[in-house]
C-alpha cells in the first residue's frame, strides 16, 4: 500500500482528526510488522492494530528524540508529531542521529519528519517549527494519545507535565546527561506525575545541560529507544511499564537501576485532590516564581577597568606585551582547545595555586582570565584581585570578557565552536 500520507509544518492550535481504529491488518501491514507482532510475549494482532490507531506527541528532536522517534516510526505508531524551535548544529550529530550533515540548519522537527517518512511512509508524520509554551501546550497534547518527553530543560518538563495532567494523557519521559540517563511514565494508570515528584520547581533535577556538562553520545540514544519501548507497551496495554518506577543506566559501569518512586502525592499542585493548577496559564505563572535553575542565570559583573576585550587582548598578545593568560575551565576542556600561551589553572584549584601565579606574574607581568564564556573568569578575576593582600606580587587580574565563545566571534573564526 502506497501512502497517501504526508508530513508537513503543522500550526500548534490546529485541531487533528482522531485516527480510525483498525479493524482489519492489511497485506502491507502483515509484511512489515510481523516479526514483532509474532514475539510470544510481545504485544501480538490487537496490539499493532492498537499502534496503528495511536498518536504520539513527541517534544524534542535532540540526542533522545533521534531514536525514540525513529522506534516509534518504525514500529507502526500511525501518527506522530514533533515539536521542536532549534535547528540542527554540527555539534548535534555525535549523538542527534536522526539528523545528517546535509540537515544543518533544518529546524530539527523538519528534519526528523524527513527521516521519518523514509523510513516508514505509512506513518502520518507533522512537524511543530515552535516551543512547546504554556500558549500551545494544552491544545497540541489534546491531539495526541500520549506524550513522549525528549527536552533537556525544566521549565519544559513541568509544563508537558501539567499539559499531560490536564489533557488526562500518560507521559513517557527520560533525560540524559554526561554518561547517566533515566526513563519513566508518569500519570498513567494511577502513577504519580513529575510534580509529584518534584514539587517545587527550583528543586528538579536534571538542571546541568549538554551544553556544559557534555554527554556520551550513545546515552541519550539508548535512553531514547526505552522510552519508544515504554511507549509502545502504554499504547498497547502489554507487559509492565515504568509507571511508578525509574531506570537508572550508568554507561560507565553499564550498570542499570530500577527504583520505585514514591507513590502519587494528595498534596500535588496538579493532580492532588486539591489541585490548584487547573489551567496552563497557572502552571506558568508557577514556574515564575521559581528560583535557582528555573531562572535565566545572573551573569556576574566586574568593574569595566577589571575587563579586557577579545579584541583588546588580541592587540596585547600581537604587540607581544609580557603578560600571563590563564585559563580556568576544567582539564577535560582546555586539553580540547586552548590559546597556545595559556597557562591551565582550574578555576577550582585557583586559590591553592596564588603562589605558582604570583611566581609567573613576578610584580611585573598582568594576569588575563579567561574561560569558555566569560562567567567562571570573572569569578577568577574577583580571586586574584582579592588575593593581592597575601600575594602583592601578582601585578594586576583581568577578565577575557566573553571568553573563548567570543574570541571565536571577535578575533579568531577557526578557532573551535564547542
Ligand atoms: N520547550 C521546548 N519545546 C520544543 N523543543 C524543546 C523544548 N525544550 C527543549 N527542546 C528541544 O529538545 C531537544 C533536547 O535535545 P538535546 O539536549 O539533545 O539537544 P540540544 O539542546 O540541541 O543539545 P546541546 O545542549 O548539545 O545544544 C533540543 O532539540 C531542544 O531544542
Ligand atoms: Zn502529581
Amino acid at each position: 500500500m502506497q501512502s497517501e500520507f504526508f508530513s508537513c509544518s503543522q500550526s500548534s492550535e490546529q485541531f487533528l482528526p482522531t485516527l480510525d481504529v483498525l479493524s482489519e491488518l492489511s497485506a502491507d501491514h502483515v509484511e512489515r510488522y510481523s516479526r514483532q507482532m509474532i514475539t510470544a510475549d510481545g504485544f501480538g494482532v490487537g496490539g499493532q492494530k492498537k499502534l496503528l490507531s495511536s498518536a504520539v506527541l513527541v517534544i524534542g528532536a535532540g540526542g533522545i528524540g533521534s531514536t525514540a522517534i525513529p522506534y516509534l516510526a518504525a514500529a507502526g505508531v500511525g501518527r506522530i508529531g514533533i515539536v521542536d524551535f532549534d535547528t540542527v548544529d554540527i555539534s548535534n550529530l555525535h549523538r542527534q542521529v536522526i539528523h545528517k550533515t546535509a540537515d544543518i540548519g533544518m529546524n530539527k522537527a523538519v528534519s526528523a519528519c524527513h527521516a521519518v517518512r523514509s523510513l516508514n511512509p505509512m506513518c502520518e508524520v507533522y512537524s511543530y517549527e515552535t516551543d512547546l509554551n504554556h500558549g500551545n501546550a494544552l491544545p497540541l497534547v489534546q491531539n495526541f494519545d500520549c506524550v513522549v518527553d525528549c527536552s533537556d530543560n525544566p521549565k519544559t518538563r513541568y509544563l508537558v507535565n501539567d499539559a499531560c495532567v490536564l489533557a488526562e494523557k500518560p507521559l513517557i519521559s527520560a533525560s540524559a546527561i554526561g554518561t547517566e540517563g533515566q526513563v519513566t511514565v508518569y500519570n498513567f494508570q494511577g502513577a504519580p506525575c513529575y510534580r509529584c515528584l518534584y514539587p517545587t520547581p527550583n528543586a528538579a533535577g536534571g538542571c546541568r545541560t549538554c551544553v556544559d556538562a557534555g554527554v556520551l553520545g550513545p546515552v541519550p540514544g539508548l535512553v531514547g529507544i526505552l522510552q519508544a519501548t515504554e511507549t509502545l507497551k502504554v499504547l498497547t496495554g502489554s507487559g509492565t511499564t515504568m509507571k511508578g518506577h525509574l531506570l537508572m543506566y550508568n554507561a560507565m559501569d553499564c550498570s542499570f537501576l530500577k527504583i520505585v518512586k514514591p507513590p502519587k502525592q494528595t498534596k500535588c499542585r496538579v493532580c492532588g485532590p486539591d489541585a490548584t493548577i487547573l489551567s496552563m496559564e497557572a502552571s506558568n505563572a508557577s514556574l515564575l516564581h521559581a528560583q535557582g535553575p528555573m531562572q535565566t542565570i545572573d551573569r556576574p559583573s566586574l568593574p569595566s577597568e577589571s575587563n579586557i576585550s577579545c579584541i583588546e587582548y588580541s592587540r596585547v598578545r600581537e604587540d607581544k606585551v609580557p603578560h600571563i593568560l590563564v585559563d580556568v575551565r576544567t582539564k577535560l576542556q582546555f586539553e580540547m582547545c586552548a590559546l597556545e600561551e595559556a597557562v591551565h589553572i582550574p578555576l577550582s584549584s585557583l586559590s591553592q595555586q596564588l603562589d605558582q601565579i604570583e611566581k609567573l606574574s613576578g610584580g611585573t607581568k598582568p594576569v588575563y582570565c579567561i574561560c569558555r564564556r566569560g562567567v567562571d573568569s570573572v569569578e577568577a578575576t574577583r580571586i586574584l584581585d582579592a588575593a593581592k593582600l597575601s600575594h602583592p606580587n601578582i601585578h594586576s587580574a583581568k577578565n577575557v570578557a566573553g571568553g573563548l565563545v567570543s574570541w571565536r566571534k571577535e578575533v579568531d573564526t577557526s578557532f573551535p565552536k564547542y
